[in-house]
């Protein structure tokens, strides 16, 4: 087999760092095709690009991928618990026990649709309340899809102007930059200890310390009843304890169920599941605003399926054709987790021409599937129509992965897919966006770091008439 290629000279320490960026990778896999290695500090890692070959690596070679590295956003962040920083047989046994007790909230009494709705509707009335005068409208949609999350953990919400959540919403704010601009720590462990915490190794780690306090006064263990016989749950916090008491009373010790976990795995629930879907659900708006003949085809086909008195409905989903190829464009254009969460290689992994060697950071270049030309034609074209076929119905793109690909993508994608309906549905369905001044169009070029956000923009929400 082959050596596999690199981008360049490899400096001592540094490895390729000083060359690392995303803007560069099209360009890099054009020169080095779908796979090469970089070296990144003092981590060895190879990059997957293309569907082909991210699909033949992740879903043939999955066991050989199930672990994650051990850098700083594992280490320190997640103290390697949890549902995206375990690995092996404890992270199939998280994995298994919240894909169950997701699907549970979203079977016959659809608990997730139910809170999804109430929440769109406190939206809806915050945005009313600016009467159409112009709203950056970021921090609301933050407010309403953390809350969906505190429903599905504590069964719990908070209102817009609650202390505790403003508090909360910046600790995740300044994380989110912080794992930007301190990404080094990943590579170069050592700079925990710079001076002058210049690599802002000890405010992550205050930051981190104060998101876990917060969230174990949410989780109010000590007032909880656990009844060992109960099967149905209303949110996440009440099963993960009763099956701790359940695995504690079998004298089950091999599990990880206990309550580093249920920590570690909150906190991941809470980065993973609200700044992705508040991103989307921004730049679904940004959108409406730079392409408002598409804004107006989508209400017209709301206003025909549904009218406008009553919310929308996940049961309505079949009927609102380009509004799905909306989402889905939306999705596929905004790329709003530009690489998967990283893996490392536990065996050697031999391809047709390369092996991925052991102990490699494995990552997936998602980008790279979602802007492919063999893949779109026209990928740098906002382009709903591209997933509907001649007779108007939707085409399913095996490409569209914004969600990963494979048993360790996205836990909350259905999660994530109903909530982009149902919120983008009732801002379509009750306003027409303009923007703040007229002819003078959002920026569609948005600020890129661990995910994709939209540049600050404000809007006119303007209520939509019977
Ligand atoms: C539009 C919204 C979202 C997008 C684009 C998104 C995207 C992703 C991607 C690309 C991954 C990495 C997959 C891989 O490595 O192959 C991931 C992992 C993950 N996501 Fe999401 N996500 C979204 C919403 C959510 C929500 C709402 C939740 C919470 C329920 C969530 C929870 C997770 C978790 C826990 C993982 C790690 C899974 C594991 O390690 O097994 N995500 N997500």
């Amino acid at each position: 087999r082959n050596p596999l290629p690199t981008p360049g000279l490899a400096l001592p320490i540094v490895g390729h760092l000083h060359l690392f960026r995303i803007e560069q990778l099209p360009a890099w896999r054009k020169r080095l095709g779908d796979i090469y290695s970089l070296q990144l500090g003092s981590f060895p890692c190879v990059m997957l690009n293309g569907y082909d070959l991210i699909f033949k690596v992740l879903l043939k070679q999955h066991e050989s991928l199930l672990e994650r590295p051990n850098n700083f956003l594992h280490k320190d962040i997640f103290e390697h618990h949890g549902i995206a920083s375990l690995g092996g047989e404890h992270w199939k046994e998280q994995r298994a026990f919240l894909q169950s007790l997701l699907r549970a909230f979203g079977v016959g009494r659809n608990i997730m649709e139910e809170r999804i709705e109430r929440e769109a509707d406190y939206l809806l009335s915050t945005i009313d309340a600016a009467q159409g005068e112009p709203l950056d409208m970021s921090g609301l949609v933050m407010v309403s899809v953390n809350n969906v999350i505190c429903g599905v953990i504590f069964n719990k919400r908070f209102n817009q102007e609650d202390k505790i959540i403003v508090y909360w919403l910046g600790f995740v704010k300044r994380l989110f930059q912080l794992l930007v601009s301190s990404a080094a720590l990943n590579y170069f462990p050592i700079l925990k200890y710079a001076p002058l915490d210049i690599f802002h190794y000890k405010e992550l780690k205050s930051i981190s310390k104060s998101m876990r306090e917060t969230i174990w006064s949410w989780v109010d263990r000590d007032n909880r009843k656990i009844n060992l016989t109960d099967e149905a749950f209303e949110d996440i916090v009440q099963a993960f304890l009763t099956e701790m008491e359940r695995k504690k009373e079998k004298g089950i010790v091999n599990t990880s169920m206990n309550e580093a976990n249920l920590m570690s795995t909150l906190l991941s629930l809470f980065i993973a599941g609200s700044e992705t879907i508040a991103n989307t659900i921004v730049f679904a708006v940004l959108y409406m605003v730079n392409f408002p003949h598409l804004q107006d085809q989508l209400f017209r086909e709301i206003d025909d399926v549904i009218g406008i008195d009553r919310p929308p409905s996940i049961l309505d989903k079949s009927k609102l054709k380009f509004f799905s190829a909306f989402i889905m464009e939306t999705q596929r254009f905004a790329r709003v987790v530009p690489i998967a969460i990283d893996r490392q290689a536990t065996k050697d992994i031999h391809l047709d021409d390369y092996t991925i060697p052991k102990g490699s950071t494995v990552m997936v270049n998602l980008d790279s599937v979602l802007r492919d030309e063999s893949a779109w034609g026209d990928p740098d074209i906002f382009r709903p129509d591209r997933f509907l076929d001649a007779d108007g119905s939707v085409i399913v793109k095996k490409e569209l992965i914004p969600f990963g690909i494979g048993k360790r993508n996205c836990l909350g994608d259905a999660l994530a897919s109903m909530e982009l309906f149902l919120f983008i549905g009732a801002l379509v369905q009750k306003f027409e966006f303009l923007p703040e001044k007229d002819n003078e169009l959002p920026t569609l070029v948005p600020n890129v770091g661990i995910t994709r956000v939209p540049k600050p923009f404000k809007v006119r929400a303007i209520r939509r008439q019977k």
